[in-house]
């Protein structure tokens, strides 16, 4: 079966510095993967890449087996960190309604599948209570649940999320999460998550793409999230430490006194001891 994300031979650059090189993967449809990595490793730079909004240096990007291209509607996008302002006059159904607008600029749906479609976006996230409300005014929670209602709006095969579970408690974290493993089982989206912290994820994300130093290591998370395979990643020896049902990425103990850092900022895991 075609699968719905396949990148071959990735590189991506800014300038003349390469974020990563040769990256080769696939995501199939009804797979929910999770996206770890310290800071900068390209995580974000890894989703716009896969959205078709930054040409890679070399490599292709391929949905459901055709060349990524910008303005897709097999692809929803929600970025990393979109500010609504509290003062916009924007509701939650006018929120979701731009997810419809952006794709079919100059074909506007008929009045009323666009309602329908919307109202079904916001029930698809246990939302339709906030339509009518000032997205200004609402939670982090919320906010994030009306921005995934606005990717899937136009049903794509594909949802990249990037960062959706910042600033969130634990409780609307989870919510989050649990939300978007159900569009990808139930819905056969592929759905890509940058997260900072794999716990999370634990029992809930199929698989775990983990950047660091411009390479990759994806699988299973208990495949991945294992001393050898990060270490090999990072360069440097790295610890996985398994702490009441929680996982803590450590920087290796070379001396004996290595650094337990907290996969809640596994940035501190670049650190060497
Ligand atoms: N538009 C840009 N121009 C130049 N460099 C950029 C640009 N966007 C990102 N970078 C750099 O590319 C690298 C990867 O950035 P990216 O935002 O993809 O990382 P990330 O893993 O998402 O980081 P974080 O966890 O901090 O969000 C960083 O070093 C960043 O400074």
């Amino acid at each position: 079966m075609i699968p719905a994300i396949s990148f071959c031979d990735l590189t991506v650059s800014y300038g003349s510095r390469t974020v990563f090189a040769h990256l080769t993967g696939e995501i199939r449809s009804g797979q929910f993967v999770g996206v770890l990595g310290p800071n900068g490793a390209g995580k974000s730079t890894l989703l716009k890449t896969l959205a078709g909004l930054i040409r890679p240096a070399g490599g292709v990007v391929e949905i459901d087996g055709k060349p990524v291209r910008r303005r897709n509607e097999a692809i929803g996008y929600v970025p990393q960190a979109v500010h609504l302002d509290e003062d916009v006059p924007l509701t939650g159904r006018d929120l979701v309604g731009l997810g419809l607008d952006g794709h079919r600029l100059g074909f506007p749906l008929p009045s009323r599948r666009r309602r329908d479609a919307i109202e079904a976006a916001l029930a698809e996230v246990n939302a339709l209570h906030l339509a009518d409300r000032r997205i200004g005014r609402l939670s982090g929670g919320e906010r994030q649940r009306l921005l995934i209602a606005q990717a899937i709006v136009s049903k794509p095969r594909v949802l990249l999320l990037d960062e959706p579970l910042n600033n969130l408690d634990l409780a609307s974290t989870h919510q989050v999460v649990d939300l978007v493993k159900r569009l990808a089982h139930e819905g056969q989206m592929a759905v890509l998550l940058v997260a900072h912290d794999v716990n999370p994820l634990i029992g809930r994300a199929d698989e775990i793409l983990y950047l660091a130093n411009g390479r990759m290591a994806k699988g299973a998370l208990d495949d991945v999230l294992r001393p050898e395979v990060l270490s090999g990643l990072y360069g440097y020896p790295v610890e996985v430490l398994r702490a009441g049902g929680r996982i803590i990425v450590a920087a290796g103990a070379i001396d004996g006194h290595g650094h337990a850092v907290s996969a809640a900022s596994p940035e501190a895991s670049v650190m060497l001891p």
